[in-house]
């Protein structure tokens, strides 16, 4: 899997219920077409002529293609449904979403349907591609603060619609922000979208994060809990969707976008995806704390002060303190913003085909190391990230970037007994995510899904560590049983001292490995009250600034008492 690629973890699915669902929703689809008057686009493949590959995601190709009868350009996304069993219901929920919206800034489809093991979604061809292709072809440093506002205020028009509508996108990227050859902007890919209104209100208050139904909130908005979205955009109530989350996580994840597009990638891109490196960083680092991190920092700023705070007014972590996509819609960055005609010239003109680009992307893939051995690379790179402690983040206000801080150690080849200890949870959770099926990973992430725990941050470090500490003990302890058992059979047995040396050596190995459980225990404890300590922190911080307001008021009540007074006096 793409680190950049959408993730849903849900239950397996039906296949015979799934294909009646499709059929059901492509219905339901053409009823809609019918009554809006659409134009019915054919609903054979034979009517339309594949030109070109232009695109691939999880399990899906995107062809450019000619819909003869009606002589235009289309993109067909193919999606193979075998290989997207599990994500079934993202495909229903595109078809549903998309037959319902009507936006000059949402990529709607002409039409769906099978085609063998497939099911084909065509949409209008936008000629200029994803930005994230743009970006990652032309302009690897990311695009012009004029050009940024033009994108992001197009998407904001879709997301303030799509909110409008109740519908939650979940895959907020600039690979699924579309671009026309007269820079049209539009948002694509409804795969992990919801809607609040396919769910019935509940007043539960499970906080299970296993199902994908939402639950309400204390404060009765709509909750979201299951675990959908890419990663590095994800937004950190998503990340511990057992909080639930609502329209503002889209607020989050359009903020990353935002500093993509200005970076020409996600915040913390250079580190592994694993889920749990990402729990970590949310949980370390505020965005709201971008101030904190601005004194100091007397380089020259490439962006202007309206855009740094309007990416940090979406980065609070805090989703209440987001604004809503209307209210951003206001924000003084997007105050002068310029037309489509701004793309035009600046980053379509002298772009290269999407289809060329494309092609030119997969020869680089090829001729270079994959995206998982680039993440290989990444993490020889950042041996020395792997071999020491993290104990928190900066932010790089003129990259943009966030960057590890190590605590000070002494030697590096003089390590403690804990910093040992550390570096093989890192490793450890390095080679989960290089591990090639990925299954580990995703199993893991499902694990998560179904805990029903409010501690779920320090579960999953732990959960991954103590199943590695517990899957190691088991292979070495059965190997080295065999080796015994191997004596046994070979007849050996007779020689007493060979076998009692054989098992002292066993059980200084398991004292070894109690050792080791110990340590991990006496983390996952620590973890729990550093988690406890800082959960009060925040909330006594949260107190004194109430505190703080309530005496600014009585200091102004008071005051006022005082005019009062002495005009009472003086009359
Ligand atoms: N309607 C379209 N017109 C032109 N190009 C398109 C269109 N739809 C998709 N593409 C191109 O195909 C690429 C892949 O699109 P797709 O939606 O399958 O994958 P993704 O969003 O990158 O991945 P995933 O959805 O798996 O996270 C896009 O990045 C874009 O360049």
């Amino acid at each position: 899997m793409h680190p950049s690629s959408t993730t849903h973890f849900k239950p397996c699915f039906n296949f015979t219920l799934y294909l009646n669902i499709v059929q059901a929703s492509f219905m339901a689809t053409k009823q809609e077409e019918k009554s809006t008057k659409r134009v019915q686009y054919p609903l054979d493949p034979s009517s339309y002529k594949i030109l070109d590959e232009i695109g691939a995601g999880v399990s899906a190709i995107v062809y450019k293609a000619i819909c003869v009868p009606m002589n235009s350009l289309v993109a067909i996304k193919s999606i193979d449904l075998d290989r997207s069993r599990p994500d079934f219901d993202d495909v229903r929920r595109e078809a549903k979403t998309l037959s319902l919206l009507s936006h000059h800034n949402i990529l709607n489809a002409h039409c769906c349907f099978t085609v063998d093991q497939r099911l084909w979604v065509v949409m209008p061809f936008m000629a200029g591609g994803s930005l994230q292709s743009i970006i990652s072809h032309s302009f690897p440093d990311g695009l012009t603060e004029p050009c940024i506002a033009v994108v992001l205020k197009e998407t904001l028009n879709a997301l303030s619609y799509l909110h409008g509508q109740g519908h939650l996108h979940r895959d907020i990227k600039a690979g699924n922000i579309l671009v026309d050859t007269n820079g049209t902007v539009k948002l694509a890919d409804f795969g992990v979208s919801a809607s609040i209104y396919e769910y019935p209100n509940s007043s539960s208050s499970s906080t299970s994060a296993s199902t994908s139904a939402p639950c309400l909130s204390s404060s009765s908005s709509i909750r979201l809990t299951d675990v959908a979205g890419t990663p590095y955009w994800m937004a950190p109530e998503v990340i511990h969707s057992h909080i639930g989350y609502s329209f503002k996580a889209d607020i989050w994840s359009f903020g990353i976008t935002a500093l993509e597009l200005a970076h020409g990638r996600p915040p913390l891109s250079h580190l592994p995806p694993s889920k749990s490196m990402i729990l970590k960083i949310t949980k370390r680092f505020r965005f709201s704390d971008l101030d904190k991190y601005r004194k100091g920092h007397g380089g020259k700023n490439k962006f202007s002060k309206a855009f740094k705070d309007m990416v940090a007014s979406c980065l609070d972590q805090d989703p209440s303190k987001r604004p809503t996509a209307e209210k951003l819609l206001k924000h003084p960055f997007f105050k002068n913003c310029k037309g489509s005609d701004c793309l035009v010239k600046n980053v379509l003109q002298g772009l290269p085909s999407v289809e060329k680009r494309y092609k030119e992307s997969k020869i680089m893939h090829e001729t270079t190391p994959s995206d998982d051995d680039d993440h290989e690379g990444d993490m020889v790179k950042q041996e020395n990230v792997k071999q020491r402690r993290i104990s928190g983040w900066n932010f790089n206000e003129d990259g943009l970037e966030l960057e590890p801080v190590f605590p000070p150690t002494p030697s590096d080849h003089h390590q403690t007994k804990e910093d040992d200890a550390i570096v093989k949870v890192v490793r450890f959770e390095s080679e989960m995510v290089h591990d090639e099926s990925q299954e580990h990973d995703v199993a893991s992430l499902g694990a998560i899904s179904k805990l029903n725990t409010s501690a779920i941050n320090v579960n999953v470090n732990n959960e991954n560590v103590a199943e590695h500490l517990m899957m190691s003990c088991i292979v070495d302890r059965s190997s080295r049983v065999e080796k015994i058992g191997g004596v046994q059979v070979g007849g050996v047995l007779n020689n007493k001292e060979t076998m009692l040396t054989t098992l002292n050596v066993l059980k200084g190995s398991l004292e070894q490995e109690l050792g080791q459980v110990k340590l991990i225990m006496n983390m996952i404890q620590g973890e729990e009250i550093h988690q406890v300590v800082d959960d009060r922190q925040e909330h006594m911080d949260q107190e004194i600034s109430r505190l703080r307001t309530e005496l600014e008021n009585e200091r102004k009540k008071s005051l006022q008492l005082e005019l009062q007074l002495q005009n009472f006096r003086l009359n």
